[in-house]
C-alpha cells in the first residue's frame, strides 16, 4: 500500500533537489551520487505523520535491499532510522520502479552479509564505519 500523505522536503537542499530530480524525471535522471546508483526510501515521520523522502545508495540483492543508516559515519542515527523503527511499511524507487516494502534491521550474520554487499555497492561505507564509534544500522527491505 503506498504511503500517503503530506511530503515534508529534506531541509538539505542538495537531498530535496536530488528527489526532485529523480522523481519528475520517472527515475532516469538524478540516479546517481558519485557515479554509483542512488534508490529513494519513502517513509512516514514518526513524530509528524509526514511523508519523507531519503535518497540511499543502492544496495540490492534478488530483490531485496539494504538501506544503510550511515550519515557520513556521523556520531547519530540519521533521522529517517526512527522514522522505520516507528513504522517499517516504506517505499522505495529503484530507476523507474517504485514499490512497497516492509523494514526490518539486520543484526548478526545477516547484517555481516548485508554490510558486505553495502560496501561492495558503496566502498565509503567502510570508511564511515572506522571513523564512528557508531555501529552503523542496516534495514533489510523486502517486497510486500
Ligand atoms: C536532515 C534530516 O535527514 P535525516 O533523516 O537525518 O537523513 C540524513 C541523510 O541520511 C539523508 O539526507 C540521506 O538522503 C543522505 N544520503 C545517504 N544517507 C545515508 O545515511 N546513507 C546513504 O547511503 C545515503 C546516500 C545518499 C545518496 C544521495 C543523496 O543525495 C543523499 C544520500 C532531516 O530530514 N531532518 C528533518 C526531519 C526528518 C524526519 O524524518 N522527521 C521525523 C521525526 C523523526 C524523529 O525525530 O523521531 C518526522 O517527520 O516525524 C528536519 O530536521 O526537519
Amino acid at each position: 500500500m503506498p504511503l500517503t500523505g503530506e511530503y515534508e522536503p529534506s531541509p538539505a537542499q542538495w537531498v530535496r533537489d536530488q528527489v526532485e530530480e529523480y522523481e519528475s524525471s520517472g527515475g532516469t535522471r538524478g540516479t546517481v551520487l558519485q557515479g554509483l546508483p542512488v534508490i529513494v526510501l519513502t517513509t512516514r515521520g514518526a513524530k509528524s505523520g509526514k511523508i519523507r523522502k531519503t535518497p540511499l545508495m543502492r544496495v540490492e540483492h534478488d530483490g531485496a535491499y539494504a538501506a544503510v543508516a550511515s550519515l557520513g559515519g556521523a556520531p547519530k542515527h540519521p533521522v529517517w532510522y526512527f522514522n522505520i523503527l516507528g513504522d517499517p511499511h516504506v517505499e522505495l524507487q529503484d530507476g523507474p520502479v517504485r514499490r512497497d516494502y516492509v523494514a526490518r534491521e539486520v543484526t548478526g550474520d545477516e547484517k555481516a552479509q548485508w554490510w558486505e554487499r553495502a560496501v561492495a555497492a558503496f566502498p565509503n561505507y567502510a570508511e564511515y564505519q572506522r571513523k564512528t564509534e557508531r555501529e552503523i544500522p542496516v534495514f533489510v527491505l523486502e517486497p510486500t
